[in-house]
């Protein structure tokens, strides 16, 4: 029987973020040429495997007398997920997964296969789902961080987020939408941006409700002179340009630079771009405004990206951490004395939030504003957004 390719496309997915450590948006990028179909199926049953990794190997443990090679393993995490999860039809989920493996792994994966089709979705019942699918390192720091509402943030990993869409200023919203307060426009997961009426025209971009709050807080007037520091690929300094201010948005990738250009080329908002890196960028002159959107773990981002658990470690915390310090005290040095400098970062960990409230830049405070009355913010994906730590400072005027 040849190869099912939605399945041999999932296969390589995990294979490239479990064994080999890369993203899912790389793996995609890269994955052998084939029917989009295909693809978009793969896709969904890796990211289905990967949101409920844990969960699936405890059903399977039962009939695994030892763990079975990579290539049957990735099969059975496959068929498991079809059957227990996504409701593909027996036969059928479990012909596509012995497909997919070398002739002698067949026999085993068929066999734990139809003892997983006997048992049925009620073998997932009375596990704990949520600590399973969590590893246990993630799990502790959000207990310490979030109390009992690691929980709920767990749970909400489960399920992949609804698009968001920001719009121009004038724009028509394309119908079916949900209106949120705060102006973000939401359509059901699994919407696809490009076929909703007036993407082509450049009327919205996808960003999810949180995203959308550091730029918001920024406030940038038209007119205004505002630095979007790492900027790729350019939500934010497209919130910031349909405000009407003169933005400078600094990437260091290359890659995600041109991304960024295309952007802003179809939402037709400009921005001078730069390719550098904003630890040593030095520019003529200091800014109104800036925004420091920095790199970090994104842990906020799980519904979007369920490979972060299993590709971020331990160490990486206190790494971005000390970058992101570096990064806010260069931003705090471009903002004109009075000005506003907004820092923010999709992670769920304190010490990529919270903790920094704990060494501000020197000769700034914390400005609170509407929507943020203490100054800081913190989202979580139990509130049915990402998981942003957002501060609005200001910078003290000369005495
Ligand atoms: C969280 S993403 C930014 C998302 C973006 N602000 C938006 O709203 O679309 C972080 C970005 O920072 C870039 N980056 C990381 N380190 C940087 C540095 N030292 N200087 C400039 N850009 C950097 C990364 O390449 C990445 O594109």
């Amino acid at each position: 029987m040849p190869a099912n390719p939605a399945r041999l496309a999932a296969s390589h997915l995990l294979e490239a973020v479990l064994e080999r450590g890369r993203s899912l948006e790389e793996a995609l990028d890269t994955a052998p040429a084939m029917e989009a179909r295909d693809k978009a199926a793969g896709h969904r049953i890796a990211a289905t495997v990967l949101r409920r990794l844990g969960s699936l190997d405890a059903a399977l443990e039962p009939w695994l007398r030892r763990q079975p090679p990579a290539p049957a393993l990735r099969a059975l995490r496959i068929g498991a997920a079809e059957l227990l999860l996504l409701g593909t039809p027996a036969h059928a989920a479990v012909s596509a997964a012995v497909s997919v493996v070398p002739k002698p792994l067949a026999g085993v994966v068929n066999a734990v296969l139809r003892r997983v089709t006997e048992a049925g979705p009620a073998v997932l019942e009375g596990l704990d789902a949520e600590r399973l699918d969590t590893p246990s390192w993630l799990w502790a720091s959000w207990h310490a961080a979030h109390g009992p509402a690691v929980r709920a943030i767990a749970r909400a990993h489960r399920e992949e987020a609804p698009l968001d869409l920001s719009l121009k200023p004038g724009a028509t919203p394309p119908p079916g939408g949900e209106a949120l307060p705060g102006g973000t426009l939401r359509f059901p997961a699994g919407t696809r941006i490009t076929e909703l009426p007036g993407f082509a025209e450049g009327e919205f971009w996808a960003q999810d409700e949180a995203a959308a709050l550091p730029a918001r807080l920024l406030d940038a007037k038209p007119g205004e002179r505002v630095a979007d520091l790492c900027a790729a690929p350019g939500g934010k300094t497209a919130q910031l340009a349909a405000a009407g201010a003169e933005v400078v948005a600094v990437e260091r990738d290359a890659k995600r630079l041109l991304r960024l250009r295309e952007n802003l080329e179809r939402l037709r908002l400009p921005a001078e771009l730069v390719q550098a890196d904003a630890a040593r960028w030095q520019p003529e002159g200091r800014f109104d405004a800036v925004l420091l959107d920095a790199p970090c773990t994104a842990t906020g981002t799980i519904r979007r990206h369920p490979d972060v658990p299993h590709l971020k470690r331990p160490k990486d915390v206190p790494a971005l951490a000390a970058q992101q310090k570096a990064l806010l005290d260069a931003a705090a040095r471009l903002v004109k004395p009075g000005g506003r400098l907004v820092f923010s970062t999709c992670s769920l960990q304190a010490e990529e939030g919270e903790a920094h409230l704990r060494a501000l830049p020197e000769g700034f405070a914390l400005d609170p504003a509407p929507g943020a009355p203490e100054g800081w913010l913190r989202t979580r994906p139990d509130q049915g957004m990402d998981g942003f730590f957002i501060a609005r400072l200001r910078r003290k005027l000369a005495p």
